[in-house]
Formats: structure tokens, C-alpha cells, sequence
């Protein structure tokens, strides 16, 4: 056996460095094998219906649980921010370029949590979520989260501190993309003007049909006031988030409470794709744009349909720009 005396410090430093390694084996092995434990353990609990909020489930596990899984459990956390709308309004592109930012972490796929899944309970939302650092925010990102009655509320009962991203677009655009992309899946569908007017002589419009409804941006609105104060809400222009990426990401991160990271180095102008897109996307040194169903080629409408929609959603944006207090000049 050496004494460290006997040796020279570079060889101290070789055996230091592999008696950390195989300590680090060991813990990670233990800590695997102790999650996987766990794992089994909260999947039987959650089999049992056990939907005791996540702080309840989470102070049990560290009553009777090792320093090590309290570390690896406590790095995924609920989210610090979500964009919680508006369909098709650019929603994708925002996530993409603020998770770019070092300090920001989310979950790739859109969870629909607090609409469709809210009986799963919260342990299993947060399971959904990616490893964090505790200096990391944690977002993900759901569009139909805006027009979803419940979900205000539900939002509050998690963290009545959650910030809140909407990125809003013109609503007769993002009706004429919302109808393209249901086109694109179900060739046979009727057309847009039939399903967009009760009666297009008289220019009585649908409200029913949801790619009309989502765009009346100032109703659903209200409901998220009743339980988030608006300075907890954010509003991007999916039309500046097109011509001004930098521009947008910049008011994101200062929202967010974050340094301004993501700059228009980050960005160029694919002229193929017509869009902004990424020189480096998170975890990849190559260039990226969204993918194809991101900036479609829009299904033509006749110009008296839209003009009978502009008319129709006019008096609907003004009541939103007064309420959040900004013109984005939808004409
Ligand atoms: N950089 C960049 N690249 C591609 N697309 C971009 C970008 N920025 C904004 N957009 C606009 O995003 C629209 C899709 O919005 P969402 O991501 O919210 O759609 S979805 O609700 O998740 O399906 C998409 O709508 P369509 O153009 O109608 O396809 C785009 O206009």
C-alpha cells in the first residue's frame, strides 16, 4: 500500500481521481437501483389512487429517504413558467429559442397537464419535467391551455407564482393556420367558410367552432384575471416573433427574470423555410429550424370572407389591447 508521501503529486493526484470516480460509480449505482425502488414504489401509490398533492408526497420521501435520492428527486421540479397559449400563435418557436438560454430547462412535448391529464395528479406532471440545477427554471408549453376554462384556477392551486406566456397572433391568421393544420389530417373536412359562418350573406359568424373561439383572446382572458394579476402574464406578438425573434426573446427573458442571453446572434433568416431559425438549438452545435408543420402554406380564403372576419373580431381585439394595454396592430 503507498503512503501519499512516497509519491510525486502528480500520481497523488491520479489515485485521487480514481478513488472519486469509483466512489461516484458506486453512489450512482446505489442511488439507481434506490430510484428504481422508489420508482416501483410511487408507481403502486399512484396504481392506489394516491393523489396526495406533490409537497405531501415529497416531504414523505424525505422523512424516510437518503440525502442522495432527496438530490435527485428535488431536480425535477414543477414549472416556474409556462406558455400556456394561443394555438398556432408561435408557441413552439418561443420554447425553442428561450430554452437556448443556459438558465432555462423544459419539457419537449406539450403535457396537456391542467386540461386533460389533471387527474394524473401533480407528482405525475412533475415527472414530466427535465432535470434542473436549482438556479434552472423549469417551463413547459401547452397552446390549449389559454382557451381551457379550468385551467386559471388549477394553475393557482399549483403556484399562484407561476408566469404566464401567451403568444398572441392576429386571430383571423391564426384561424386560417388552426384550419390548415386540421385540413392537413382530415383531407374530407368542409370548408373553412362553412364552417367558420352561421351565415356568410348576413356575415354571421360561428362562434362555436373552436378556431373562431380561440381567437377571442379578451374573453379568455378575463377568466385568467380572476386568478393571476396581469402583470404575471406576458404577452409575445407571434407577428414580431417572425420579423423581430431577438426582439421578442429579449422582453421573454427580462420577464422571466432572466440576463438577456439569447440575442440575434442566435438567429438567421432561413430563406428556404422563410423564417427565423436557430445557428446552435439547445444540446446540438448545428443550425435548426422548426419542423414542417411550423410556417405552412396557408389554405387561400377569399378576401370577403376575411374581411367579414376582420370586421367581426375587430371590437373583440380592441377590448384586448386596452386590457393588456398594448396595440399589436391587427388591421
Ligand atoms: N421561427 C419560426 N419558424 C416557424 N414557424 C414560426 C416561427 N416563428 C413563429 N412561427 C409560427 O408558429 C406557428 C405555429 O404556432 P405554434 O407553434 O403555436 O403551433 S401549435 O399550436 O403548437 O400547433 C406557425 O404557423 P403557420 O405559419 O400557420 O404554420 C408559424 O407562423
Amino acid at each position: 500500500m503507498h503512503k501519499s508521501g512516497d509519491l510525486t503529486p502528480s500520481c497523488q493526484r491520479i489515485l485521487v481521481d480514481g478513488a472519486r470516480r469509483r466512489l461516484q460509480k458506486s453512489l450512482t449505482s446505489c442511488a439507481l437501483l434506490l430510484d428504481a425502488r422508489l420508482s416501483s414504489a410511487n408507481a403502486a401509490s399512484l396504481r392506489r389512487g394516491d393523489q396526495r398533492p406533490f409537497s405531501t408526497l415529497n416531504s414523505a420521501r424525505n422523512d424516510t429517504h437518503s440525502p442522495i435520492i432527496s438530490a435527485r428527486f428535488a431536480n425535477k421540479k414543477l414549472p416556474n413558467a409556462i406558455i400556456v397559449g394561443v394555438k398556432k400563435g408561435g408557441t413552439r418557436a418561443v420554447l425553442e429559442f428561450i430554452r437556448v438560454h443556459p438558465d432555462v430547462r423544459a419539457a419537449g412535448t406539450e403535457t396537456h397537464f391542467f386540461d386533460r391529464n389533471y387527474d394524473r395528479g401533480l407528482e405525475w406532471y412533475r415527472r414530466l419535467m427535465p432535470r434542473t440545477l436549482e438556479s434552472q427554471i423549469t417551463m413547459e408549453k401547452t397552446p390549449s391551455y389559454f382557451v381551457t376554462k379550468e385551467t386559471p384556477r388549477r394553475i393557482s392551486a399549483m403556484s399562484q407564482n407561476t408566469k404566464l406566456i401567451v403568444v398572441v397572433r392576429d386571430p383571423v391568421t391564426r384561424a386560417i393556420s388552426d384550419y390548415t393544420q386540421t385540413l392537413s389530417k382530415t383531407p374530407d373536412l368542409p370548408s373553412f367558410q362553412e364552417l367558420a359562418f352561421r351565415n356568410q350573406c348576413l356575415g354571421i359568424i360561428d362562434t362555436s367552432w373552436n378556431a373562431i373561439r380561440i381567437g377571442l383572446y379578451a374573453l379568455h382572458l378575463e377568466n385568467w384575471l380572476r386568478y393571476f394579476p396581469l402583470a404575471q402574464i406576458h404577452f409575445v406578438s407571434g407577428e414580431h416573433l417572425i420579423t423581430d425573434p431577438a426582439g421578442e426573446l429579449a422582453r421573454v427573458q427580462d420577464f422571466l427574470g432572466l440576463k438577456r442571453i439569447v440575442t440575434d446572434k442566435h438567429f438567421y433568416f432561413n430563406r428556404t423555410k422563410g423564417f427565423p431559425c436557430l445557428k446552435k438549438p439547445e444540446r446540438s452545435a448545428s443550425p435548426r429550424c422548426l419542423g414542417k408543420s411550423k410556417g405552412r402554406t396557408h389554405v387561400q380564403i377569399d378576401r370577403d370572407a376575411i374581411e367579414q372576419l376582420r370586421d367581426f373580431y375587430r371590437p373583440h381585439n380592441v377590448k384586448f389591447y386596452e386590457m393588456v394595454g398594448h396595440d399589436f396592430r391587427w388591421e
